[in-house]
C-alpha cells in the first residue's frame, strides 16, 4: 500500500492515495497504520479517493475521507484538508490556486500556490451555547461549537502548557453524544490566543484545525466580523479569519516521506 505522509502545526497524518476507492480500509488497519511504535504513526488518516468512486454526490473531484487514529470517522479535519490538498497539487493531481474538495462536512475551498501555506474556508462556525468539561477534578467551563464536527472551547486563565493533559477530559455524553474534541485557549493578545487540544479519537494532537477556528469563535462570540486571528499551538501557529459568514483557516502544510507498507503486514 503506497502512502504519504505529512502534516500541518504537526497535526500528522497518513495519506493513502485510492483514486479509484478499491481500498478496504478497516478501523484496525487505520489504528495500526497510525501506531507510532508499531506502525508509520499519525493522528490520522487521509484517503484520497476521486468523489465519483464513493457514495457521495459533490462537485468536486477528490473526496477526503478521513478517519482519526482509533479508526473511527470524523466528519471534518481542517489541517487535514490543508494537508490534503497539498498532496493533490504535489502529486499533479490537481493545479494550484483555488477549488473545492469533498469531506463529510460538504464542500471545502481551498487556495494555495505550488508550495507554502494553504488556505481553506471553514464554513460559519456554530455556538451552540455553555458546556462543560472536567481534567484531573478540575471542571472548565466552555462553549460547544460546531465546526462540522463537535467542539467544546474552555477559556482558561493559566498558561495552557501547565494543564494536564495526560488523561482524556471527561463530558457529559447525554450533551455530547458523539463524543467532543475539547480545547483549552488563553488569550495572550489582542485577537491572539494559544491553545492546546484533545481529540476525539487520537488524543491530545498538536495542533487541530477546526478546534483553532471553535476557539477564535467561542473567543470572538459574534463580535469579530473580519477579524484575524492568531492561534498557537504546540505545532506552531495558524490564522484564522471570521466574517460573520464564514471562516478561513490559513497555515503550513508540509509533506515530508512517502514509501510503501511491507506486503502483508496491514
Ligand atoms: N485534527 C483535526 C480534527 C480531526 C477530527 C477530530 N478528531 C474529530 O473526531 O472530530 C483538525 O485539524 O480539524
Amino acid at each position: 500500500m503506497r502512502f504519504v505522509k505529512g502534516h500541518g502545526t504537526e497535526n500528522d497524518f497518513v495519506i493513502l492515495p485510492d483514486p479509484d476507492g478499491v481500498l478496504d480500509l478497516t478501523p484496525e488497519a487505520v489504528a495500526r497504520l497510525c501506531d507510532r511504535r508499531a506502525g508509520i504513526g499519525a493522528d490520522g488518516v487521509l484517503r484520497a479517493v476521486r468523489t465519483k468512486a464513493t457514495e457521495f454526490d459533490a462537485d468536486a473531484e477528490w473526496f477526503m475521507d478521513y478517519r482519526n487514529a482509533d479508526g473511527g470517522i470524523a466528519e471534518m479535519c481542517g489541517n487535514g484538508v490543508r494537508v490534503f490538498a497539498r498532496y493533490l497539487v504535489d502529486a499533479g493531481l490537481a493545479p494550484p490556486g483555488e477549488w473545492d474538495l469533498a469531506t463529510r462536512a460538504g464542500l471545502r475551498r481551498v487556495t494555495l500556490g505550488p508550495s507554502g501555506d494553504v488556505s481553506v474556508e471553514m464554513g460559519l462556525p456554530e455556538l451552540l451555547g455553555p458546556g462543560e468539561a472536567s481534567l484531573a477534578g478540575a471542571s472548565f467551563a466552555g462553549e460547544r461549537v460546531s465546526v462540522g464536527n463537535p467542539h467544546l472551547a474552555c477559556r482558561v486563565t493559566e498558561p495552557v502548557a501547565a494543564l494536564d493533559l495526560s488523561h482524556a477530559p471527561d463530558f457529559d455524553p447525554a450533551v455530547f453524544p458523539a463524543g467532543v474534541n475539547v480545547e483549552f485557549y488563553r488569550s495572550v493578545g489582542e485577537r491572539h490566543v494559544e491553545m492546546r487540544v484533545y481529540e476525539r479519537g487520537s488524543g491530545e494532537t498538536r495542533s487541530c484545525g477546526t478546534g483553532t477556528v471553535a476557539v477564535a469563535a467561542a473567543a470572538a462570540h459574534g463580535t469579530a466580523d473580519g477579524a484575524e486571528w492568531t492561534v498557537d499551538v504546540p505545532g506552531g501557529r495558524v490564522t484564522v479569519v471570521l466574517d460573520g459568514e464564514t471562516s478561513f483557516l490559513r497555515g503550513p502544510a508540509v509533506l515530508v516521506a512517502e514509501g510503501e507498507t511491507r506486503p502483508g503486514w496491514i
